[in-house]
Formats: structure tokens, sequence, C-alpha cells
């Protein structure tokens, strides 16, 4: 469990981090999203007590990072993946960070193996592409088998395929009950990784959701229904839910697809088709935040493409 109250960072009289107060649990993959300079990296510095804050503070399962008795234990972390040792091999250099932090030399052919990197271990780190430094990155945070797992732009570099890798890694892990917290300034990237999603902009907390609600919650969430009988399944509908898409079907609003489906079969309506909607996570984002400060909200989302958008509400969160 993470735990942030109030942290604030100046730079020269400048606020990078305004204020920030959430709680990142454990059981699920929390994405850390906002463009480049919302504050990211700095906030996870400040968790790890790279940086002091100017006020606020950050607690790791209950304690400020430096009062963990086995921080490696504890917390394992993926900041900067070029602070490797170029002439240093991969296994190497995983030997060295376990013998500074009291591991077992076995944990390192596990977490080797585990990012994939077992063939390349005795290469020089000089020859690694980015995408091998963000696993070597990600196998080193994993040395200390730690609770709580946060990385800092992991998807960064990595192919598609390390991509799909990844996401099944940290849902994993999540899945074992640890707290899972990864930044990106990519909100569509992070939408299949994360079930929680806390956005920052300009330093300060825009939204603080879970990713289903979010998509929920936007327009242009809702289900789609191919049915020869569709008048029939629309009066059969709570009232207001449904209506006739003019072409055989329905357009249905605040019911699932299993809702929709169940209703159908009471009444033995046959279905040609029944189709989810989930607008992808920034379009979400954008559409939940419109009405406020949309100047706002487009940073968050680091999207250039709604510029002429209407300006936006700051999305309120689901604690
Ligand atoms: N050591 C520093 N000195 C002065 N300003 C800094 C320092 N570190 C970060 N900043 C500034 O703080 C702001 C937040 O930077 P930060 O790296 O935390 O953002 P980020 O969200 O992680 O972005 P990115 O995705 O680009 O890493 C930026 O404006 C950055 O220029």
């Amino acid at each position: 469990m993470i735990e942030v109250r109030g942290l604030t960072k100046r730079y020269g009289g400048r606020v990078v981090v305004d204020d920030l107060t959430f709680t990142v649990a454990p059981g699920r993959v929390t994405g850390f999203l906002g463009p480049n300079g919302a504050g990211k990296s700095t906030t996870m510095r400040m968790i790890l007590g790279l940086d002091a804050p100017a006020s606020g503070s950050a607690l790791v399962n209950g304690v400020p990072y430096a009062r963990l008795t086995a921080p490696m234990r504890e917390v394992g972390a993926l900041l900067d993946p070029g602070a490797l040792h170029p002439g240093r091999g991969a296994r190497a250099h995983l030997a060295w960070l376990a013998r500074a932090g009291g591991v077992g030399r076995a944990r390192v052919e596990e977490v080797l193996d585990l990012v994939g990197l077992s063939e390349a271990a005795h290469r020089r780190v000089a020859e690694f592409s980015l995408g091998m430094r963000q696993r070597l990155g990600i196998a080193a945070s994993l040395l200390g088998d730690p609770g709580v797992v946060m990385l800092d732009e992991p998807l960064n570099g990595l192919d598609p395929e390390g991509i799909v890798w990844l996401r099944s890694l940290l849902g994993g892990l999540a899945a074992q009950g640890r707290t899972v917290f990864v930044s990106s300034h990519l909100m569509n990237e992070m939408e299949a990784t994360a079930g929680h999603v806390l956005v920052i902009g300009s330093g300060r907390l825009v939204a603080d959701i879970g990713v289903a609600e979010l998509t929920r919650r936007a327009a242009g969430a809702g289900v789609t229904v191919v049915a020869p009988r569709w008048a029939e399944l629309l009066a059969a509908l709570p009232p207001g839910s449904a209506r006739a898409d003019g072409r055989g079907g329905l357009t249905v609003t605040g019911l699932d697809a299993a809702a929709v489906g169940e209703a159908a079969a009471r009444r033995g309506i046959a279905l040609h088709e029944l189709t989810t909607h989930r607008p992808r996570l920034e379009d979400a984002f954008m559409d939940l935040t419109r009405g406020g400060d949309g100047r706002r909200a487009r940073a968050a989302a680091g999207s250039a493409a709604d510029a002429g958008r209407p300006a936006a509400e700051s999305t309120g969160g689901d604690r």
C-alpha cells in the first residue's frame, strides 16, 4: 500500500507536484497517468525518499521509505532504465544488486527468467536495446520479491510483444496481492494494463477512478443489439434504457450486455448481435471532464488532438 498525503514539491519556486493526495491499493494495477512533465517521476522519487517534499508525506506500508527495515524486500522500483553500468553483463548487474540488498543468488536466475533475459544474461548492458534495458530494470525491481512494485514509464521502448508480456506480468503481480503502481504518458496504452488510474496534470490530481467505471460513465458506452423481434425486446427493457437504431436493432445505455441477453432469453427472443461499446480510456476521460477546466483535462490526457473541444470539468474520484 502506498499512501500520499498533501505531497508538494517546488523547483526554484515553481510548484511541480501540487498537494497530491491518493492511495495506491494492493491487489490491482494502478496506472499513474499524465503528460510529460506532469510530475509523475517527481512523485515516485518522493515516495522512494530520493527527493524531499516541500510539504506532505508519502508512506509505503505505513512508514516513510527511509524507515523500511528491508527496503528491497518491501518495494521494488524502476525509475531510469538508463542507469546501468554499460560494461557489466545483465546477470552481473543483478548479482551485484542482490548482494547489496541481501538477496540470494538463486533469485537472480529467477528474475532473469521472469523477464525473458536468461539467454542474453551474459551480454554487456551496452549492447542492450531500450526494451531489454526496461526488462532488466523490471528484473531488478523484482529481485527482493517485494509486495510493492513501482515502475516509471516501463512501456517505453517495449515492442508490441513486450507490451503484452508486461501487461500479463503486472496483472500476475497484482493477482498475487501486490501493490502495482505504473506510470505512463500514454493513456490508451494503459487501459488494458491498469484496473485503476490516477491522472495528474501540472502536478495536480485530476482523476482517481477505476478504468471500468471511467469508460462506463462516458458517453458512447453502451450495447448494440440486433434482433428481428427488436420491438418486443425494447418493450421488455427498463423504460429509457434503449432506443431503436432504425437498422433492425437497439442502442442500449445503462445496462450491460449480460442484462440485455438475459432479458431477451427470458422472452425467447433471438439475438443476431450483442456488442458492447467501450470508449477508449483517453476519450472517456476527455468526455467526463468536458465542461470545466478543459485545458487542465487536456493537459492531463496528453492529447493535442482535442485542442478545439469545449472546456471541461474535473472528474470526481470513486474513493
Ligand atoms: N531536478 C529538477 N530540477 C528542476 N526541475 C525539475 C527537476 N526534476 C523535474 N523537474 C521539473 O518538474 C516537472 C515534473 O517533472 P517530472 O519528471 O516529475 O514529470 P513526469 O510527469 O514524470 O514527466 P515525464 O513523463 O517527462 O518523465 C517538470 O516541469 C520538470 O521539468
